[in-house]
């Protein structure tokens, strides 16, 4: 996928190949002899701290365009995923590539430099629980901030671009408040448009609504939504929020002990799951 794959103020994606999101898919079921390039590939990964494994030898891959969900129990290790994915932990074993590209090691085994890890770093973006937006800085300022210093964006490039994802999170009135002066939901969207401003080619987004009250909650996942419908960006995504897990993702993994024990189309997981232990998650859950 390009880097420069965009959205516009439409919320329409600008790509120069002019291929709809959907067609730029690669179709991974085919037995073409050549390997599928995966947005994220997950390769035997174990993750321990200390003695307590969180993640035990997980196979996970995300097609380019793809939006995944991870579901499960708490402590399951499915943000674990995430800060890894991330390069915001290092794994214990197994190889991590994003597009291709290992991450932390090479085919040998050995550490990238701290230089290529930051830019296939570059290539993800990450939301998080809480918005970490800088309360001394406006709207504007926090969004123009990582593209003229990381992407060496000009302030007049920047600017643009940041009004554009404004607009896409409906916040191009609030571009000169500072985030106090927001509610939690106008914070997380602005997180969310802090992050696209990047252009990552993969979206990773860990519970982005758990700090926020449910009549709130709604506001942010509807632009995360649209953003999915209409975005090339492939997405890696862990909720509780089992509607929006059904409504946004392409596929849903469902983690236990570390582990996927099932996954599948939103469908199949919610409707005629496999595994016992994924029917009573989401009994426990849906009662709840
Ligand atoms: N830095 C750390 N040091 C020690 N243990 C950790 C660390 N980070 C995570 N863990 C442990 O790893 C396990 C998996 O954590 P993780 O946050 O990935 O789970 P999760 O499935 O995302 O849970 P939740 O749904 O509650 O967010 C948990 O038991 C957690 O306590």
């Amino acid at each position: 996928m390009s880097r420069t794959t965009e959205l516009s103020s439409a919320g329409n994606r600008v790509n120069p190949g002019g291929v709809a999101s959907s067609e730029r898919k690669v179709d991974v079921s085919t037995s073409s002899k050549q390997e599928p390039v995966w947005a994220i590939e997950f390769k035997k990964i174990c993750k321990s701290f200390g003695a307590f494994r969180v993640l035990v030898d997980l196979d996970l891959k995300v097609q380019p365009g793809e939006k995944v969900t991870l579901i499960g129990p708490s402590g399951s290790g499915k943000t674990t995923v995430l800060r890894l994915a991330m390069t915001l932990a290092k794994p214990t074993s197994g190889d991590i590539r994003i597009f291709g590209e290992s991450i932390l090691f090479d085919q040998a085994g050995t550490l990238l430099s701290s230089a290529e890890e930051a830019r296939i770093r570059r290539r993800c973006g990450m939301v998080f629980q809480q918005f970490n937006l800088f309360p001394h800085l406006t709207v504007l300022q926090n969004l123009i901030l990582a593209p003229t210093t990381v992407l060496k964006q000009s302030k007049a490039e920047a600017k643009e671009s940041a009004l554009r994802y404004l607009r896409m999170v409906g916040l191009e009135g609030k571009v000169d408040a500072y985030p106090a002066q927001l509610s939690g939901g106008q914070q997380q969207r602005i997180a969310i448009a802090r992050a696209l401003v990047m252009k990552p080619e993969i979206l990773l987004l860990d519970e982005i609504t758990s700090a926020l009250d449910p009549e709130i909650a709604g506001e942010v996942l509807d632009v995360v939504r649209r953003i999915a419908r209409e975005s090339g960006v492939s997405m890696l995504i862990v909720t509780h929020e089992m509607r929006f897990a059904r409504e946004v993702s392409d596929r849903i993994a469902v983690f236990d002990g570390g582990r996927i024990i099932e996954q599948g189309t939103p469908e199949k997981i919610f409707i005629s799951p496999e595994s016992e232990r994924t029917r009573s998650f989401l009994q426990s859950v849906l009662n709840h």
